[in-house]
């Protein structure tokens, strides 16, 4: 762990404008960090570190610098829009809150989900944008104009973010050993899939009483690509007596994880790390926290079970049967099970029917 945490503190001292340091005082957790060059480049070294980060831990930093540099633009002024978006009125923003029509896209209000077991309410409001919707595969959603306006940049930001995403499960088809293209197959761009950008607005909390501001859970999908400014991301490495570490952000760099698909899909061999966001550490919880993602699913009629033609994929223990569940009902299942409008308090706590692959991910044997 302690070589492994100089990984983040070797990265080049420049900090976010406007941010006060992301103190050194306080637990960060492990991550690798590797070279969007020399993955590009098929380092040997570089890929062996990044196939032991999708092993261990299923979270890694990216750094873009140079082949990233337009998708770290485009997050940049993702970030400005982000801004925008969430200072549009309340009422303004409710209009496109699709929950009721069993939609995850559009808005979030702050406080909608609950975060955990004793009913706690969630301290962000989000919006999610759909892939689908900007490549035209779906007919599209009113969406306010600060976001409709700026369609090429999604599909800019979308599209470098599916490259990379398309490049992870390139290499992880390979050390796998799956039939060529088996999991780039089940994720292309222009597949009708759950794929979309969200932004994250979180405020500072009162002094006195700072929570859980995202609840802990594994992402749905399959690879996730975050940006982050501030701290307040916290990772649960894997064992009995883990503790939460923060997740340092570096400019320059992605944060990318992998999600409960390729849990399913490899019967465990990777990781879904489970992860939550609390407030910002030392002086940065007085700051507004914004965050950018893109998600990464499977195609929406992919079943989420293990696959086929692979010798690295352990077999499934004797007597257990996969849910037969697809792609798509297990994101609408997972994104708006907390949701108390639509299950009230009870039913939005109950985390047992809404479970991803946090059991193995935590790997509580260890
Ligand atoms: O805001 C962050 O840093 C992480 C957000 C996250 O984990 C999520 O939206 O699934
Ligand atoms: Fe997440």
């Amino acid at each position: 762990m302690a070589t492994q945490q100089v990984e983040a503190f070797s990265a080049p001292q420049q900090a976010y404008q406007h941010t006060p340091l992301f103190p050194d005082d306080v637990p960060t957790a492990p991550l690798l960090r590797l070279s969007f060059a020399k993955i590009l480049a098929r380092d040997n070294e570089e890929v062996t570190r990044f196939v032991r980060a999708c092993e261990d831990l299923g979270f890694f930093y990216l750094d873009l610098t140079g082949p990233g540099d337009s998708l770290l633009d485009d997050a940049d002024q993702l970030f400005r829009v982000g801004e925008e978006l969430f200072d549009l009125p309340l009422e303004e923003k409710k209009k496109y809150d699709f929950q009721h029509k069993k939609s995850y896209f559009g808005y979030k209000g702050f406080g909608a989900n609950v975060v955990d077991k004793d009913g706690n309410t969630d301290r962000n409001e989000f919006y999610n944008v759909s892939k689908d919707d900007i490549f035209g595969l779906m007919d599209s959603l009113p969406a306010p104009q600060v976001l409709s306006s700026r369609r090429p940049l999604f599909e800019s930001f979308m599209s470098s973010a599916h490259g990379i995403v398309t490049l992870v499960l390139e290499l992880l088809n390979d050390h796998l050993h799956l039939p060529p293209n088996t999991l780039q197959s089940m994720h292309r761009l222009e597949g009708k899939a759950g794929d979309q950008v969200r932004f994250v607005k979180a405020p500072p909390q009162p002094i006195d009483d700072r929570r859980t501001a995202l609840g802990e859970h594994t992402d749905f999908g399959s690879v996730t690509v975050l940006f982050n400014r501030l701290g307040g991301l916290q990772v649960l490495p894997p064992g009995r007596n883990a503790q939460w570490c923060y997740v340092k952000p570096l400019p320059g760099h992605a944060i990318i994880n992998l999600g409960d698909a390729m849990v399913k899909f490899t019967n465990g061999r990777l990781r879904s790390n489970i992860h939550r966001v609390v407030s910002p550490p030392g002086e940065q919880a007085n700051h507004t926290r914004y965050s950018l993602v893109y998600f990464n699913r499977p195609e929406n009629e992919v079943k989420l079970r293990r696959l086929e033609g692979s010798d690295m994929i352990p077999p499934l223990d004797e007597g257990v049967v996969e849910e037969d569940i697809n792609s798509n009902d297990w994101i609408i299942r997972r994104a708006l099970g907390h949701r108390i409008e639509l299950f009230g308090k009870e039913g939005a706590s109950d985390f047992t029917k809404i479970q991803g692959t946090e059991k193995i991910s935590q790997r509580a044997y260890l």
